[in-house]
């Protein structure tokens, strides 16, 4: 609740619960920058056993370890039924945007042993807020090994890769978390969309319905076999000018959205097999490129199931429509995905996806995912149809 005390938190510039209601206070920076020469230039102190390591996710051994690391350590839901199980390949995807940092890829390991048992990073984003882009940090794979939890490792990974930050000479930082924290520019509902009802039911992930039958409910979430967008493809490297003109006009709307320029466009949205997903829609008339649709793959171990080890979930990105209506080109990446054998297809009510969700059949997922600025207030919280940021 409100009320518990954020010992590490309370320290950090980012709104504070206390400050909800002070409308007085400015939007924007909450902190100035401090000179670079100010800024602390060795890392901060870990406890005895522990020393930091840069990752280079390059290094194939390298990337195995921090695969492992999270595979077996990372987020899971609330009733520890599925924990998220990122590729590698994804993880490359995921922290080799343009303009990265090696040094924003922070391992904790154990001196002697040299074993993985923390990590945090950082990539490097420009995040308009209403009309200022500001250069941000977006945080993400903080994770520290089951077995040091609750030692307070994660505030000095936090500080450190704050530091590392600043040390490029940026102030700002992106997150998302399932937990609350002081305190949330928006609050986001997850919603999914059953593919595979048979084995969603068989995994615990859904229930059959009441006075439901399986037969019944398979035959409710079943899809074509083919898409129905005339002109409906994969993306490819000639459409990223198009898909890069669209996005950058419709995430235009959006309070808080990502500043993507071709390069950008062509890093996260161009199909990467086994990671990112996106299709176009070409006008048979025109040829030209109209909407476009993406998600991508990340699959959850199923923990302790005796037949199945994977859910294969597909999460919804960026989907621009300007001529296919938004329904019927969500319908065709559900199709896509049933096609490639997706279990799941995921959606946050961000941007105008509540628009689609309940007629394409997503049902409420069991939590929340809540956005945070560090170091930029906002006078007030937004609705997720204001966000157009969507975090791996
Ligand atoms: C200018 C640049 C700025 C860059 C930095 C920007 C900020 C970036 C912030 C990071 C964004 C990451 C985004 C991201 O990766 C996506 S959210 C996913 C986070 N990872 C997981 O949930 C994996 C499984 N859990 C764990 O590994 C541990 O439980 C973690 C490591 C989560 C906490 O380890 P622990 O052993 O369980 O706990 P202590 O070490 O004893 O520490 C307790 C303190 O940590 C606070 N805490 C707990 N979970 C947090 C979370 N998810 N974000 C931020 N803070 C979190 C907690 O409130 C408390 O502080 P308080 O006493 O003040 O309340
Ligand atoms: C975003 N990114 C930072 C990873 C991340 N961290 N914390 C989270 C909490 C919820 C979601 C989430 C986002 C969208 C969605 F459709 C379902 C989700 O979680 C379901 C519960 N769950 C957790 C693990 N396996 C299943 C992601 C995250």
């Amino acid at each position: 609740t409100l009320s518990q005390r954020h010992k590490f938190w309370e320290t950090q510039p980012v709104g504070q619960f206390k400050d909800l209601r002070d409308t007085s206070l400015p939007e924007g920076p909450i902190e100035s920058p401090t000179p670079l020469s100010e800024v602390k230039q060795e890392p901060y102190n870990l406890p005895n056993l522990y020393e930091w390591v840069t990752c280079d996710m390059d290094s194939e051994e390298t990337c195995a370890e921090v695969y492992n690391l999270l595979s077996n350590n990372y987020v899971e839901d609330d009733e520890n039924m599925f924990r998220f199980n990122y590729s590698k390949e994804f993880l490359r995807w995921a922290l080799h945007p343009p303009g990265y940092y090696k040094s924003w890829h922070i391992g904790v390991r154990v001196k002697s042993s040299k074993k993985l048992v923390a990590f945090i990073t950082g990539i490097p984003a420009r995040i308009r807020v209403r009309s200022d882009v500001v250069s941000m940090a977006e945080v993400n794979f903080l994770c520290v090994h089951k077995k040091l939890r609750s030692k307070r490792l994660a505030p000095v990974m936090i500080k450190e890769v704050t530091r590392r930050v600043h040390l490029e000479n940026i102030w700002q930082a992106a997150y998302t978390a399932g937990v609350v924290l002081p305190t949330p520019i928006t609050s986001c509902q997850y919603w999914h969309r059953s593919l595979n009802p048979k084995k969603l039911i068989d995994v615990g992930f859904s229930r059959l319905g009441p006075r439901m039958t399986m037969s019944r409910t398979m035959k409710l979430y079943k899809l074509p076999d083919s898409t129905v967008t005339p002109g409906f493809r994969k993306m490819e490297l000639r459409d990223v000018p198009a898909v890069t003109r669209l996005l950058r006009t419709y995430l235009l709307q959006f309070v808080v959205a990502p500043d993507l320029d071709e390069l950008d466009v062509e890093h996260w949205i161009l199909p990467k097999e086994g990671v990112i997903d996106s299709y176009v829609v070409e006008s048979p008339e025109t040829h030209k490129v109209t909407d476009f649709c993406s998600f991508y793959t990340l699959p959850s171990s199923i923990l302790g199931h005796p037949t199945h080890s994977t859910l294969k979930a597909a999460y919804s990105y960026y989907n621009v429509s300007t001529k296919t209506p938004l329904l019927q080109l969500m319908n065709d990446a559900l199709i896509v995905a049933k096609q490639k054998d997706f279990d799941v297809f995921n959606a946050l009510d961000v941007m105008h996806n509540e628009t689609f969700l309940k007629e394409l059949k997503y049902g409420p997922g069991d939590g929340k995912l809540h956005y945070y600025l560090y170091n930029y207030r906002l006078k007030h919280i937004l609705r997720p149809s204001e966000l157009g940021l969507v975090l791996l």
